[in-house]
């Protein structure tokens, strides 16, 4: 998979030389390319953004400009060619643009990203991005995805660019070293929060681990777990209880 990021702020994306996606990007099973949007802001100023159409307070990012980086960045700029000289990857290309007026990206959006074979992000700041960005690229037929990582005001998209590369990679076969550890998280297939940790030492201040977890009884841990994730997601996210199916919660104690 690919994945390429066009801000204003590309050290901001340096996070992505490290860890799971670092590595990944090493050993050539991602691709990421980051783009400075000013690339393609020819004034002298090299300016990115103007004033509100309506007034109202900030700036918002030029149509004129975006529309210059994503075609080129997208390889639609008619030579079929992105801008590292790479024909783009055929496949399923997803443009990505992270505003809080997006649907929320959850770990099922993740799942569904992931059979992508491009992402490119658009990374607004100020106010925005022009709304005709997004309504020109779906008009040319591009699969664009207005997503939100959550209700609350940053100050551009980099930072949600960086938590759904980081969700969608982890995805990818072969970025993982253990493809079982997708299964035991939060927000699995079942709905639920994912079940409590503990390592040893089994006594700590005064607070002992559940003699069932070193029981070697592999059903009574099961069960044990299970109950501690219904009971977690009851007490912090019920939200998520009231779209699971009731034989989720089937039976299990509930104390918090
Ligand atoms: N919440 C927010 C924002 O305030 C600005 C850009 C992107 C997001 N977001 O993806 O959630």
């Amino acid at each position: 998979m690919r994945f390429d990021v066009v801000t204003i702020f590309p050290d901001y994306l340096r996070a992505l030389d490290l860890s799971l996606v670092g590595r990944a990007v090493a050993t050539g099973t991602l691709e990421v390319h980051v783009h400075d949007l000013r690339r393609w802001a020819h004034d002298r100023h090299r300016t990115v953004d103007g004033t509100p159409a309506g007034g109202g307070a900030g700036m918002v990012m030029r149509p004129d400009v975006w529309g210059k980086a994503l075609d080129e960045v997208m390889g639609l700029d008619g030579t079929g060619s992105s801008t590292d000289g790479a024909d783009p990857a055929p496949g399923r290309r997803v443009l990505v643009v992270p505003t809080p007026s997006g649907e929320l990206f959850t770990q099922r959006t993740a799942e569904d990203l992931a059979s992508a074979a491009t992402i490119t992000f658009a990374c607004g700041r100020y106010e925005g991005i022009d709304a005709r960005v997004a309504q020109h690229y779906r008009a040319r037929g591009v699969e664009v995805r207005e997503l939100s990582i959550g209700d609350y005001v940053l100050s551009g998209g980099e930072v949600a660019a960086l938590v759904v590369i980081e969700a969608v990679a982890r995805l990818v076969p072969g970025v993982l070293g253990n493809p079982d550890s997708v299964v035991e998280e939060s927000h699995g297939a079942d709905g639920l929060l994912e079940h409590p940790a503990y390592t040893r030492p089994l006594s700590w201040r005064g607070l002992e681990v559940d003699p069932v977890l070193v029981s070697g009884d592999h059903a009574r841990v099961r069960r044990l777990r299970r109950d501690q994730s219904i009971a977690r997601t009851a007490q912090r996210r019920p939200d998520l209880v009231a779209v699971l199916g009731a034989s989720a919660l089937d039976g299990a104690d509930r104390a918090a």
